[in-house]
């Protein structure tokens, strides 16, 4: 069915038209899978605690090196401390004169210069974020920049880790014994290597701040001396590793995407492209941008959230485990159920957004040309288990997308669209595509 429908999320999305219901249950393999749609049961999963726990399955725990560690993956009071501590150090990361907006200032200059390097030809706008935004959080995470030769080492083995995750996932988490009989054919090995290989750059990175040897304050720095407090048992250094793994993860594709969805929407949308433009060079001329702009570039802004909303970057948000039975629009969901959470259908529901397909900014606009804010939309989930990167994420996106466009007209190759179809799995990202940058100059 995936295959026929062109990814997951619509292939079940597909099955919950066909059974007429809002709470789509299936059996995959030993798990029993609930996938909830309609923002009446999204928003129960979300405020009620019952719905705040992570699967546990040997799977998941390949996913945290190994360990039931982290942030992303546990739950229970290890969850709750480390998920305070992380957001204590993630909220309002970006917003306002920060080293992490100066960071991602740094990085524009340097896609404004690899521009200007490739300004004759069309550039592959897929590959053109991932140095910036895992420069961007390694910056966060470790407090310099990352060593060129190891930026690529790691992004290769991001890559090679989310590309075996896919193939290997069904097989793993289904049948996990199958890695004793087939340990090369199942994948385990080939994600325990790489496992063992980011594990490497991580402990490095640790081990200089233990030697002093980095001079900015970041979360290492901040992590470590938690360790050194009294009643802080839960902060080890494999916990350490694996929330700098978790951040990295869940911060470097998903903010990526979102940026590159901006520029398809604007490729797509000449005057729409034009009228953001006009609004930057009005508003802000020739200056650097920041995040303070956002509340001047309304336009811009609504935008913005305009491509989250009809690109929801996580589509199926979730997993979480049930730790208590409970009921959904009258379904009994047992202890234990793992449970996803359909946000892309609320996104284009038509009884929310009239004309869900169609970008328009106007809809986070008031009456005034003030921005209006809407209760609808929900690219970074709500409740106790809230995306904690979503300042440091619209800030990156602000940034990057109105520095580019402040400089450069961004235009179709020999006349070409690229697809507005996404490529969907555990996360959207627009299909690969080139465009042609032409200087505003
Ligand atoms: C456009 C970019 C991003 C999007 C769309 C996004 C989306 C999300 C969503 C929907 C969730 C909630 C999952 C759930 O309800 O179960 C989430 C969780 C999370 N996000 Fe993000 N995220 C983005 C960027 C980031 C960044 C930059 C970071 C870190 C630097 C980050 C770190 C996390 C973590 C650690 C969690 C797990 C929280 C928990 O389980 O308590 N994300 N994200």
């Amino acid at each position: 069915m995936t295959s026929k429908h062109g990814s997951q999320w619509k292939a079940l999305l597909e099955l919950s038209k066909q059974w007429s219901t809002q709470v789509l249950g299936l059996k995959l393999g030993r798990e029993l899978v609930v996938v909830v749609y309609g923002e009446k049961n999204v928003r129960q999963v979300f405020s009620e605690s019952e719905f705040d726990g992570r699967p546990n399955s040997f799977f998941y725990k390949l996913r945290c090196l190994g360990k039931r560690l982290g942030v992303t993956f546990v739950d229970g009071p290890l969850w709750r401390e480390h998920r305070q501590f992380t957001v204590k150090h993630l909220k309002n990361v970006g917003f306002g004169k920060t080293s992490m907006e100066l960071e991602i200032q740094n990085e524009l200059k340097l896609l404004r210069e690899y521009i200007n390097d490739n300004k004759h030809k069309p550039i592959k706008v897929d590959s053109m974020f991932s140095s910036a935004v895992m420069n961007v959080l390694w910056k966060y995470v470790a407090g310099e920049r990352i060593r060129e030769d190891k930026l690529e080492r790691l992004l290769e083995l991001f890559y090679l880790r989310s590309k075996a995750f896919t193939l290997t996932g069904g097989l793993l988490s289904q049948i996990p014994w199958c890695r004793f009989i087939i340990p090369g054919l199942s994948g385990y090995k080939l994600i325990v290597d790489l496992n063992q290989q980011i594990s490497e750059i991580i402990e490095e990175a640790i081990k200089k701040h233990l030697n002093k040897e980095v001079q900015q304050n970041d979360f290492i720095y901040s992590f470590l001396d938690e360790m050194n407090e009294e009643n802080k048992a839960s902060f080890t250094y494999d916990q350490l590793k694996t929330v700098c793994l978790d951040l990295i993860i869940a911060g470097s594709q998903t903010t990526g995407n979102a940026v590159k969805f901006a520029l398809l929407s604007v490729l797509r949308n000449k005057n729409i492209q034009e009228k953001i433009f006009n609004e930057i060079e009005n508003t802000i001329g020739d200056s650097m941008p920041c995040w303070a702009d956002s509340s001047k570039l309304v336009y811009t802004s609504a935008f913005l959230l305009e491509v989250m909303r009809i690109h929801t970057i996580a589509p199926l948000a979730g997993p979480r485990r049930v730790l208590q039975d409970t009921v959904i629009d009258g379904y009994v969901i047992p202890k234990e159920t793992t449970v996803l959470i359909s946000l892309a259908d609320i996104h284009l529901d038509p009884n929310l957004w009239p004309d869900p397909h169609e970008i328009k900014p106007e809809r986070f606009i008031d009456e005034k040309g003030l921005s209006k804010s809407n209760e609808h939309i929900y690219p970074f989930g709500s409740g106790r288990r809230r995306c904690p990167g979503d300042s440091l994420a619209r800030s990156f996106v602000f940034i990057i997308f109105v520095g580019i466009l402040q400089k450069y007209r961004i235009d179709c190759v020999n006349g070409v669209l690229p697809s507005n179809e996404a490529d969907i799995g555990l996360l959207a990202a627009p299909k690969p595509f080139v465009a042609n940058f032409v200087s505003r100059e």
